[in-house]
């Protein structure tokens, strides 16, 4: 777009949008597309929810009376257009960046932003709270608006806010944002339910078949039209009810519209906002919108990990050809695959991250033995559970901060019953760009207290296999092995098969003044900063737990006899993870030392590199060294 033809360029907030007339949308919505682009295509985000919503994004901006009336996204990582919109356009180059925007939508950054968002299936319940909350306040002319994804429609959570929905007056409208997708494929009865829902099969079927029917009775004909007409309303709003489950919850369905005609969908909006009650709109949109590769490979196209040339889609990845290490998902990915060969009773279970745990390797070799069970969490657990007391093996895959969501099953359903489940947690730790909601920092923390649970962390890729292996070895019981997102050290990974010993910890040096104590890759790190801190004088010894549970009490006795200096590091909360078992050995064992804990402090970690977070919280190598030294200055 030549300067000054530009309309987005004289859009900085909604009211500007709103001085544009209705005929001038469809190029705004292009340059709006455009401008995601173009700005993903140099800093890597999410990139097909953005551009599928783009119509979408504009009708609510132009409709609605942002920030006073409240747009909830659900998720958050289809918002990008949203905050170039309001206000946010001219540093959306900073998105998702150290110190930069954040890739959601967050209450602290924009009065925009209705409700902070990361995790799925949160809209409907938040916009209910938001609604009823607008009556109490004597605000009856607030809408409030929750966008949905067909993929987190599949929560337990969506649900629950829907059951809620139905039996209250509140006026809000969900749209449900349907494009078949997830980040993989839609998988459960539910998108095939709303792809039915679209082309009202049911009802088309059932009325032709009425009609015939009247036709045999010889009631049709020029003078009995009127009847018919009433008939056929009736029979209409009857199968609606039955057949269209948000009618059947008294919430109000419209559609399916055409999520890409921003002329229509403003003229549905401002028709809706004048319906009382609770309703849904079935929108119907295309993920990657508007960028072709993007449409076509849709699940590689949900956030791009590099740089890419946007006029021909290809990556821009400027690392060495040198072989990489692989990530740790891919090594979960194969040697799921090799311990499933072997042992027929694994199973292999993700709510909805197949691409992004792996699964999606076993589930193309196997797919009656791995399964993709949409955005659900709790019910992954327990489905877990329920193959386990049946004596199958099921390894369930969890990022770690989405296992948050599914705490009360691992007790309930797993722990207490001393199931054989696998829980491999993804991406703990501090993950970098999805910042806050996605960081997999309490897993250690909330896992610890649970009684017959097994947690560890492996230190390397060939670790993390061996535990693997080890974990379905018989009489394990509930298994927790916990890894971080990204690469681990070595090409050399695909070794045989360990037992690791439950409980046991490795002396990794030996050392005289202090003493790091480690879990999970972190000890990479500290052994560099012990050679530094060697070189400096400082003599220091290293021990990796390998288990947060059981703890290697033998390890910790010989730690705390030889040093009175000892620094605890994890990847993850200072409170209640490995830093607060050491101390509560010491302290149960009469031991005394001075241990500093170096992790996640008590606060919320923003986004940014994983490099970068890790030094802004203290624990990357400088931060050990500056520690360490630090406890030789001190009286
Ligand atoms: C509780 C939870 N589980 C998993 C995820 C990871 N996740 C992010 S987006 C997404 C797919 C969402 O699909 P949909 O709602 O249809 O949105 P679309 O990307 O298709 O626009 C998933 C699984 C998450 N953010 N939160
Ligand atoms: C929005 C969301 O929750 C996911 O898309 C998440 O950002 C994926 O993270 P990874 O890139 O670590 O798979
Ligand atoms: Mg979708």
């Amino acid at each position: 777009m030549k300067k000054g033809n530009s309309k987005l360029e004289q859009i900085n907030t909604p009211d500007d949008l709103k001085k544009f007339s209705e005929k001038d949308l469809e190029q705004i919505c292009a340059e709006l597309r455009d401008f995601i682009i173009d700005a993903v295509s140099c800093n890597p985000g999410h990139f097909g929810a953005s551009l599928g919503v783009v119509e979408l994004t504009v009708a609510l901006h132009y409709v609605y009376n942002t920030p006073y009336d409240k747009i909830i996204w659900d998720v958050g990582h289809q918002a990008y257009g949203h905050k170039i919109l309001t206000a946010r356009k001219n540093n959306f180059h900073t998105n998702r960046k150290y110190k930069g925007l954040s890739g959601f939508p967050n209450i602290t950054e924009s009065e925009y932003d209705a409700f902070g968002v990361g995790h799925s299936s949160t809209s409907i319940s938040a916009a209910l709270g938001m609604s009823i909350a607008a009556k109490a306040n004597n605000e009856d002319d607030k809408h409030v608006v929750a966008v949905i994804g067909d993929g987190s429609m599949t929560a337990g959570l969506a649900f629950e806010g829907l059951n809620n929905l139905s039996s209250s007056k509140s006026n809000m409208l969900i749209i449900l944002n349907d494009n078949n997708m997830a980040i993989d494929p839609n998988t459960g009865g539910l998108s095939d339910y709303l792809v039915d829902i679209s082309t009202s099969q049911t009802y088309n079927k059932i009325r032709k078949e009425v009609i015939r029917g009247l036709e045999k009775l010889k009631i049709t004909g020029p003078d009995s039209r009127h009847k018919i007409v009433a008939i056929n309303n009736s029979i209409k709003s009857l199968l609606t009810k039955q057949t269209n489950i948000f009618e059947g919850l008294n919430i109000r369905y419209f559609g399916p519209v055409d999520g890409h005609d921003i002329n229509h969908l403003v003229k549905v909006l401002q028709d809706l906002k004048n319906i009382p009650g609770p309703k849904v709109l079935h929108c119907k949109t295309k993920k990657g919108k508007g960028f072709k590769l993007a449409e076509e490979n849709q699940t590689a196209w949900h956030a791009t990990g590099a740089k890419f040339d946007k006029n021909t889609g290809e990556k821009l990845d400027h690392t060495s050809n040198k072989p990489k290490p692989p990530k740790y998902q891919e090594v979960f990915g194969h040697t799921i695959v090799e311990l499933a060969e072997k042992n027929k009773k694994i199973m292999g279970i993700t709510p909805a991250m197949p691409s992004g745990c792996s699964l999606n390797i076993m589930m193309e070799k196997m797919p009656d033995r791995a399964f993709d069970v949409g955005i659900a969490e709790q019910h992954a657990v327990t489905f877990s559970a329920g193959l386990a007391i049946e004596g199958m093996v099921p390894y369930c895959n969890i990022y770690s901060s989405f296992m948050q969501r599914a705490y009360d099953q691992v007790i309930h359903d797993v722990a207490i019953q001393n199931l054989n489940v696998v829980f491999c947690l993804d991406r703990g730790g501090l993950v970098g760009a999805d910042g806050a909601t996605h960081h997999g920092v309490y897993d250690l923390a909330f896992f610890r207290p649970v009684p017959n649970l097994i947690v560890s962390s492996p230190r390397n890729e060939e670790e993390l296999r061996n535990l693997m292996y080890t974990a379905q070895l018989p009489n394990m019981g509930p298994f927790a092995i916990r890894y971080p997102r990204g690469t681990g050290t070595t090409t050399q990974w695909k070794t045989p098969f360990k037992k690791i010993e439950v409980g046991k910890g490795e002396k990794l040096k030996d050392g005289d003044d202090l003493a790091f104590i480690t879990i999970g890759p972190l000890a990479n790190k500290a052994l560099q900063a012990c050679h530094k801190l060697d070189d400096e004088g400082i003599s220091t010894g290293l021990y990796d737990l390998r288990f947060a549970k059981p703890i290697d009490e033998k390890l910790l006795h010989e730690v705390f006899k030889k040093y009175k200096k000892i620094i605890t590091v994890e990847d993850g909360t200072i409170i209640g993870g490995i830093g607060s078992a050491v101390i509560e050995f010491m302290v149960e064992n009469g031991y005394s030392a001075q241990v500093k804990k170096l992790g996640v402090p008590d606060r919320f970690v923003d986004h940014g590199t994983q490099t970068e977070l890790q030094h802004e919280c203290g624990f990357d190598k400088q931060g050990m060294i500056e520690t360490a030294k630090s406890m030789f200055q001190q009286p």
